[in-house]
């Protein structure tokens, strides 16, 4: 792929049907039951991306075994025994990878050196590693509290234990996931409030889907003693991914069909559609699908995003288009993602000509301007790429930096994009 993406504006309006690939956070949550889980499990609809083969490729190390059967993803369970390896297990800027492999590792006997992306040492991983000591992991991170990590690991005790969840969910999902395998059953009680919190919902369902059920209780979590049990597993289409589609015909009118975003969705962020639908959009579901047309005005709202930090680059995006200001809040968490997105959708909505305030936690996105043609800088963020590409549908000039970087979540997403051209 070439290091420069030029958009060609749309003419006339959107009328397309889309398939997003699998969810990204559902996929790496059934590799990691699967992969602990007695038997061999299918994974059907399995996103196979840059995060999801980095995760795969160290669960092997571990002692998972993975088998391509066409579509699905075949994996034999380690039946919770877990091998860290003498090597190094790199996870480039996978976050959720790195919060999710270090609890595993921290299930087998042995020291692991978990490494990532110059990026990721500056992703905070300290407060799982504080409450993986609580029951009994010796760990550190280099770069306090940041990546390298450093494990000696020899099993986890269980019992109790407490998470700082305000930066972000992960290190809870984390924890929950190798709940099952303690010694002792596990009490996860939390130390602040959560951000992100749907993706917890997720991490539950998905245990539950491998036989472990949690108890939840005022302020904590008790996972059932496991083993994780071998499981036929659907994964459902990316609810994060199927966002710029749907912003798509917001910003250039028309419509759009998402075919494979169930409803209900296991995904916070399939919100966005009734995001939309508070924006102006007409909004229709199947169990399947979800469809969003736009035939009239679009206006900006004020909405607190804490719960769907992905979404945001792709709602500010929109928010350019619309009229009156859009007031997005609550999301400090958007700092420490695979770059400052904050920071990097107030830079490029500038550079489009928009108005845009950069609050600590927060964006003030005046809508309305008319933007002019730009060369869109992307630190390898693909959600930034991806959002910023929606522009040039509707300003001419508009030239996306590294589109490649996509490959993270989404990597045939230029060829779904371009299938949104008549
Ligand atoms: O658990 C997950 O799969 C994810 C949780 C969220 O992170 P935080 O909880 O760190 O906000 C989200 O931003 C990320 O893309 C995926
Ligand atoms: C933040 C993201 O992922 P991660 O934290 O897993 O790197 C993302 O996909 O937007």
């Amino acid at each position: 792929m070439s290091d420069l993406y030029p958009v060609k504006p749309l003419n006339g309006q959107l009328s397309a049907r889309v398939k997003v690939p699998g969810s990204k956070s559902i996929t790496q949550r059934a590799m990691v039951c699967a992969a602990l889980a007695k038997g061999v499990s299918r994974l059907e609809g399995w996103l196979r991306s840059e995060d999801t083969l980095l995760l795969r490729q160290a669960l092997v190390c571990l002692g998972a075994r993975f088998e391509d059967e066409e579509e699905d993803l075949l994996v034999t369970g380690m039946e919770g025994k877990v091998h860290p390896p003498p090597g190094l297990l790199f996870m480039g800027n996978n976050g959720t990878g790195i919060r999710f492999l270090t609890a595993v590792s921290a299930l087998g006997n042995g020291e692991a050196f978990i490494v990532g992306s110059r990026r990721m040492d500056e992703r905070p991983i300290a407060p799982l590693i504080e409450a993986l000591a609580a029951w009994g992991l010796r760990g550190r991170c280099f770069n306090d509290p940041c990546p390298p990590v450093y494990l000696q690991a020899k099993g986890l005790s269980g019992g109790k234990t407490e998470i700082s969840v305000a930066k972000s969910s992960q290190y809870l999902s984390a924890l929950l996931l190798v709940g099952p395998y303690t010694r002792e059953p596990a009490e996860i009680r939390l130390k602040d409030t959560l951000v992100s919190e749907p993706y917890v919902a997720m991490t539950l369902a998905v245990m539950e889907a491998f036989g472990v059920t949690t108890q939840k209780e005022d302020g904590g979590f008790r996972p059932a003693s496991g083993p994780y049990v071998a499981a036929h597993y659907r994964v459902e289409g990316d609810a994060s991914s199927a966002s710029y589609f749907l912003a798509a015909a917001a910003i250039a009118g028309g419509e759009v069909t998402v075919v494979n975003l169930p409803h209900p969705s296991l995904q916070g962020d399939a919100v966005f559609a009734a995001i939309l639908a508070r924006m102006g959009l007409r909004v229709s579901y199947s169990s399947e699908s979800v469809t969003v047309a736009r035939s009239g005005s679009l206006w900006g709202i004020d909405i607190d995003m804490g719960r769907w930090p992905d979404l945001v680059p792709t709602l500010a995006v929109v928010a350019a288009f619309a009229e009156g200001k859009t007031i997005i809040r609550n999301v400090a968490h958007l700092r420490i993602k695979e770059t400052d997105r904050l920071a990097a959708v107030a830079t490029e909505l500038k550079r489009l000509g928009a108005r845009v305030e950069e609050l600590e936690d927060g964006l003030i996105i005046y809508g309305g301007a008319s933007l002019r043609p730009a060369t869109i800088e992307t630190y390898d963020d693909h959600r930034i790429a991806m959002a910023f590409s929606l522009v040039g549908l509707k300003v001419a000039g508009v030239q996306i930096k590294d589109p490649g970087c996509v490959a993270k979540s989404f990597p045939n997403y230029w060829e779904v994009f371009e299938s949104l051209y008549p």
